[in-house]
């Protein structure tokens, strides 16, 4: 039977979710009915109290998880309860990721991680087997390192970096290939204020330069409030609010994370 996967249609919607639900192991359902519809180029920031479903919903819209219920359509490639690894493919090679731990390979060059983040590409694998990469991957982290001022550290193993520095990598990694969709699941949390503004300043200019639809979770409200246009709450598994950064009140916060 086809997957049911429809092609992107170059419509400006990034995300959209209707009525999605997500249970773990047909137990504890964690999202119980989320409708979030993202168009291109839109900064949204995700907040919710520690365990209310945020990064439940960042895995469901990118095809990391199943979802239980609902529908869901990622750039236009339709994401049902079943299976679909053709629709998640594609999502993933057009989604960039960038996690609280930034996940480099501590042995390997700064330059050979972020050309890690080609993989999935027609002859990745064998590439890395090898040792391999095409020369014009090589040339575009450069670029992407470029980016985010690292070019002067690319021949350095990735765990002599400080860990700002190795989370600008991780960003490098999430961007080299373009990707339509950056997600990034508190990208700023391990570290110290100054080096966390100044990751999040980067990857919210990196993706407003190039027109790249960003979505992230955050603890930070000050970050949440800063560096998105738009702010959604989650609670108890449901939306709370969702509303442009600039008009969130001081008890719509209270309202997120009280009890
Ligand atoms: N793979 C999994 N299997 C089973 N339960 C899970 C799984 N991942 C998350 N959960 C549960 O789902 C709930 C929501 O977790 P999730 O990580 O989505 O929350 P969160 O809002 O991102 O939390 P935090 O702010 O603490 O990172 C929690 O009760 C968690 O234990």
């Amino acid at each position: 039977m086809p997957e049911a996967s429809s092609q992107c249609d170059g419509s400006s919607v990034v995300v959209d979710a209707q009525r999605l639900r997500k249970s773990y192991d047909n137990r504890l359902e964690v999202l119980k009915g989320v409708d979030l519809k993202i168009t291109s180029g839109e900064r949204v920031a995700l907040i919710g109290a520690n365990g209310c479903g945020k990064s439940t919903l960042l895995r469901c819209l990118i095809g990391l998880h199943d979802i239980s219920d609902g529908s869901l359509a990622t750039m236009g490639h339709t994401l049902t309860a079943g299976r679909n690894p053709a629709a998640r493919r594609q999502v993933r090679l057009q989604t960039g990721f960038v996690f609280q731990k930034h996940c480099l390979v501590r042995r390997r060059t700064v330059l050979s991680n972020v050309v890690h983040g080609f993989f999935g590409d027609a002859g990745s694998w064998r590439a890395h087997a090898h040792g391999l990469a095409p020369a014009a991957w090589r040339k575009r982290a450069m670029e992407a390192l470029e980016e985010v001022r690292l070019s002067d550290r690319a021949l350095s193993r990735a765990d002599t970096l400080s860990g700002g520095q190795q989370q600008r990598v991780a960003i490098a990694r999430a961007l080299v290939r373009r990707p339509r969709l950056l997600i990034a699941d508190e990208p700023a949390a391990s570290l110290d204020p100054l080096s966390g503004q100044n990751v999040m300043e980067l990857f919210t200019r990196l993706c407003t330069d190039h027109g790249i639809t960003l979505l992230f979770t955050s603890h930070d409200m000050e970050h949440a409030l800063t560096y998105a246009s738009r702010v959604v709450a989650l609670r108890n598994g449901r939306i709370l609010f969702d509303k442009t950064s600039d008009t969130v009140s001081p008890s719509d916060l209270k309202d997120t994370f009280d009890g």
